[in-house]
């Protein structure tokens, strides 16, 4: 599907907006998911992003009526989906687990849904071949799924979930069972056929490079809460909290308590020194604190001045093709930097080191719990 913009787009479907509103889910003891408001917008790509166990999958349930909240509402495209049962609701469900009918060929497989809903076998067929040729399977149709590869059997299910024209697509972790490679090459394949159905597409993953590639929005969840929900770049350069922060992409962290603020910054002090960010959240003096600085925004000291200056000695250098990574060590405390394989030549493991970063890049936010690895 390497010419996917040529790819026609399809207009007989919708996307409809999903809102959960105060919903919770208590399994006896246990609380799944504490109290929860979440505004999903139609012909959105929306992912729920979190550790395992933090509750994205009881959500997924609840807005596909697998379960009903405990607590307070869904309402998809404004109607409230309390009672509603799953075959009722306008959602349909991928899986993991593809769950294709192995002894069905590709165009039944994709028109199952149809004939449960009563439409002619000459029709089924029709809109079974403009499904398969989106999805780029033309050809394919009269194979049996046991003969396709991984990548085109996912896409099999994708034609057969859109098949029955849900206004909201639910993805439970849809691509963990491919290889690296295809993953890659069907997270661009799923983003394309979401802009060009218009469908709302609800994307569950612990996987924060895949969130970040396809969503227009994310929501991190931690322990059965949405942490922060935000467009991708808000929450790489302004996560809300430690834990966001740290759960997507990389970053270093640096422990205090605020000593001054001027200006939307702060300065904290602590192991490190005194360390000096944006501080967003208006943290006071005296506050526990913690700042954040992406490894791409760490540098080495030329002669640069710099508002921020620790050092550290080499201890690893990982290469990673165009790129290098390096890891200094200082006090227990890891510094990464993210380096160009060029501007990272001739710094050698061992020597003693002055790295820094401008206050600009680096967050200040009132200490808390990080993501583990
Ligand atoms: N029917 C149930 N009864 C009791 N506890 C449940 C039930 N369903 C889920 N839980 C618990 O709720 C919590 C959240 O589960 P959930 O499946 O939503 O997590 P998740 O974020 O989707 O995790 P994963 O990524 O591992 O699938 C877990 O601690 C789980 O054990």
């Amino acid at each position: 599907m390497g010419a996917a913009t040529a790819m026609p787009a399809d207009t007989t479907m919708r996307g409809q907006d999903v809102v959960l509103d105060a919903v919770s889910m208590v399994f006896g003891d246990f609380t799944a998911v504490h109290r929860t408001d979440l505004e999903i917008r139609a012909g959105e790509f929306f992912s729920i992003l979190g550790p395992s166990g933090c509750g994205k999958t009881t959500i997924l349930r609840m807005i596909s009526g697998f379960l009903d909240p405990t607590t307070g509402s869904v309402r998809i495209g404004g109607a409230e989906m309390r009672g509603i049962g799953p075959n009722r609701r306008p959602t349909a469900l991928i899986f993991q687990n593809l769950a294709l009918f192995p002894l069905m060929p590709v165009w039944e497989n994709v028109a199952f849904g149809l004939e449960a809903r009563g439409v002619g076998r000459k029709q089924r067929r029709e809109r079974a071949m403009e499904l398969i040729d989106m999805v780029a399977l033309r050809g394919h149709e009269n194979k049996l799924p046991g003969d396709l590869s991984g990548g085109q059997r996912q896409r099999v299910a994708i034609a057969r979930a859109l098949a029955v024209e849900p206004a909201v697509l639910l993805l439970d972790e849809p691509l963990s069972a491919l290889d690296l490679k295809l993953r890659q090459h069907m997270r661009a394949e799923l983003k394309d056929i979401q802009r060009r159905t218009g469908v709302t597409f609800i994307y569950i993953t612990h996987d924060q490079g895949e969130a970040l590639t396809m969503s227009d929005r994310i929501a991190v969840m931690n322990q059965g809460r949405v942490e922060q929900v935000d467009t991708t770049d808000v929450l790489y350069d302004d996560p809300a909290t430690p834990f966001v922060a740290t759960f997507v992409g990389e970053q270093n962290v640096f422990r205090g308590r605020v000593a001054e603020v001027a200006d939307g910054f702060a300065v904290i002090e602590g192991p490190d020194g005194r360390l000096r960010g944006r501080n967003r959240q208006k943290l006071a003096p005296g506050d526990e604190a913690m700042v954040f600085v992406r490894p791409e925004r760490m540098q080495f000291l030329n002669g640069a001045a710099l508002d921020n200056v620790v050092s550290a000695s080499i201890d690893r250098r990982d290469l990673e093709g165009p790129f290098v990574n390096l890891f200094l060590k200082r006090d227990g405390n890891e510094i990464m930097v993210h380096l160009t394989n060029s501007g990272a030549a001739g710094r050698d493991l061992g020597g003693e080191q002055r790295v820094g970063f401008a206050a600009s890049d680096a967050l200040v936010l009132p200490a808390g719990e990080l993501a583990r690895d």
